[in-house]
């Protein structure tokens, strides 16, 4: 963040905030993690494997209700939201891009992306499409794009209905590291122009380093690295 951003964090209320979360299955997995995410910022999440980050961006992104502790987002706890509104946040307000992207096979990439402009009421930007490469396979079976295509595919439906938050756990998983880079900075462009915030979980300290702030979740707590 620069100055004038820090600025602007002291007056604007966080996007998100989380507030002492502890989650446990059989064993204790993590506690007091307390973190608060801005408009325009992005947030890193790394660690080692199984530490716990997609627990703790599932938690965040609402699908997982935490043992204790609290996630806000507009100065509501999630857990005192009606279930009708938090779905309403979930569809219109969360863009969620897991590993696991759950396009419509049966169809082109340009009628995945139909899906979202309907529920949306947005427009598909086709710079966006020209940012991540994919403009030139919309008329494409899902089925006949690559891995990586996939994936860019589905971060471009979740863009299209122009996310407030965007929780990502791994978006780059199978994209070699200039297409990564580029996933990135259209990620970086969008939460800049829609005053969105960004919350990435990634294996990838280079990846996570672009980011505003980067934590580290290690024995149990989310350390600060930047
Ligand atoms: N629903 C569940 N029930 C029981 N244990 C779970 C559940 N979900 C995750 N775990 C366990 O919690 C631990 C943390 O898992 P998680 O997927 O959050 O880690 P991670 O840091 O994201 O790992 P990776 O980097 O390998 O994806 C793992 O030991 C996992 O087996």
């Amino acid at each position: 963040m620069g100055v004038q951003d820090n600025k602007e964090a002291l007056i604007t209320p966080p996007l998100l905030e989380a507030k002492k979360l502890f989650h446990k299955f059989d064993y204790e997995l993590f506690k007091n993690i307390n973190l608060a995410l801005y408009k325009k910022q992005s947030i890193a999440i790394i660690g080692t494997s199984g530490s716990g980050k997609s627990t703790l961006l599932n938690i965040l992104s609402s699908l997982l209700k935490p043992f204790e502790g609290e996630v806000v987002f507009e100065n509501k706890s999630l857990y005192d939201i009606k279930q009708k509104n938090l779905l309403k946040i979930r569809r219109e307000d969360f863009g969620i891009i897991f590993q696991a992207h759950y396009l419509f096979r049966g169809f082109s990439a340009n009628e995945n992306l139909d899906i979202a402009k309907l529920l949306s009421n947005e427009e598909v930007d086709t710079k966006l499409l020209q940012d991540l490469g994919i403009a030139h396979v919309l008329k494409q079976g899902v089925g006949e794009l690559s891995g990586g295509q996939q994936q860019r595919l589905s971060i471009a439906r979740v863009l299209t209905k122009k996310p407030q938050i965007i929780f990502a756990d791994e978006p780059t998983g199978n994209l070699d590291k200039d297409t990564a880079n580029m996933v990135m900075d259209t990620l970086f462009n969008y939460i800049k122009e829609n005053e969105a915030g960004l919350i990435l979980v990634t294996h990838e300290n280079d990846l996570a380093m672009r980011c505003d702030k980067v934590y580290k979740l290690e024995d149990k707590e989310l350390q600060e690295l930047k």
